[in-house]
């Protein structure tokens, strides 16, 4: 269960939510009792290894779930009302207008035959219920607001450049006034300069607009640059929360400290992605206890054993054994 001192001041909640996924006949978990709450205005970074759930976390926020997804436990909770996550027509007036999306590889993402202006006036007419000449008029507005000239709204997508296709998408996602805008690794296929504009515009609209910002990425330096907090997950579960400054400062659990350590630094001579030591687990066959223990560098006997529940630590909250006060007690002791 998520803290209830959250609660009130919650604009979103997610409430030990697990999500399978059926193949082939077999089910395997993507995500396994994640809870977490966001404020208005808050900017979340979602961070962790490929398949570690991240996606499957957000597409349930935003009700995009795939259809061979199955939610088998949990709940979201949108300004205190259960969301109808696993069901396509009932969240249909939920989607874009609560939560929207801004998916990386913008040219998949947008139409090629038709021009931007109109694919942003879209949403507005179908959701919003404007007339074709306020829908483009607000498409327009919202050109100017991500700083592309209005006039470009005649422009086919092939005919804008990376970062102002991207920038297309984040109008795209503007256009129904949602209070949460999820970036699902918003910036992945663009250059570092416009990756960085991209980034400083996101937190501009965050601001102007006081949206609440989850930003999914490998990359713990954009979390670093445009998030207050951050939470690290791992084979389907959060494993820590907390601020970004105090995370950096001094993370808690294992994992957290080697995702740190595997971030380049000039500064030091550090010039390469350090790779974490092992595989990354096999959803089929999670490990016992501590899903990160055959990996963990700090594993003691209870990891392999015990499952570590996400416990307040601090401000922030951690799932490790080595964080529980009682264990603390023991492995000063040993230390
Ligand atoms: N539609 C699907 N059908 C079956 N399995 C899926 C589906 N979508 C995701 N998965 C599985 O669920 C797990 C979590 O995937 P998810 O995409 O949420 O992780 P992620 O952390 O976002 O990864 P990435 O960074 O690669 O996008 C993975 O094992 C993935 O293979």
């Amino acid at each position: 269960m998520i803290d209830s001192s959250h609660h009130k001041a919650s604009l979103l909640e997610v409430d030990g939510l697990s999500i399978d996924y059926g193949l082939k006949g077999i089910s395997s978990r993507a995500i396994d009792g994640v809870s977490f709450a966001l404020r208005a205005g808050e900017a979340v970074g979602l961070v962790g290894e490929s398949g570690s759930g991240k996606t499957t976390t957000a597409m349930a926020i935003a009700g995009l779930l795939s259809p061979n997804a199955r939610v088998s436990s949990g709940e979201v909770r949108y300004r205190g009302n259960r969301l109808p996550i696993d069901d396509d027509a009932a969240m249909r007036p939920h989607r874009w207008t609560e939560t929207s999306v801004v998916f990386q590889g913008a040219m998949n993402a947008l139409n090629p035959v038709h021009r931007i202006v109109k694919q942003i006036a879209e949403p507005c007419m179908l959701k919003l219920g404007m007339s074709r000449g306020e829908a483009t008029g607000r498409a327009r507005e919202l050109l100017e607001l991500v700083g592309i000239p209005a006039d470009r709204g005649a422009a086919y997508p092939h005919e804008l450049s990376g970062g102002m296709r991207q920038r297309v998408m984040i109008a795209m996602a503007l256009a129904c006034r949602p209070s949460i805008v999820i970036g699902d690794e918003p910036t992945t296929a663009l250059d570092v300069i416009t990756q960085a504009q991209i980034l400083k515009l996101l937190g501009e609209l965050r601001s102007q607009l006081n949206l609440a910002l989850i930003l999914i990425t490998h990359d713990l330096s954009v979390v670093a640059e445009c998030c207050d907090r951050v939470m690290i997950m791992y084979a389907g579960r959060i494993v820590e929360d907390g601020a970004v400054s105090e995370i950096f400062a001094k993370p808690k659990h294992p994992y957290t400290r080697l995702l740190i350590d595997a971030i380049p630094n000039p500064a030091n001579g550090k010039k390469m992605i350090r790779p974490i030591p092992g595989d990354p687990p096999n959803l089929l066959t999670r490990p016992s206890g501590c899903v990160f223990h055959p990996r963990c560098p700090s594993a003691i006997g209870i990891c392999a054993t015990e499952v570590p529940s996400l416990e307040k630590c601090g401000q922030g909250r951690v799932a490790c054994h080595l964080h529980r006060s009682s264990q603390q007690d023991r492995v000063s002791v040993h230390a």
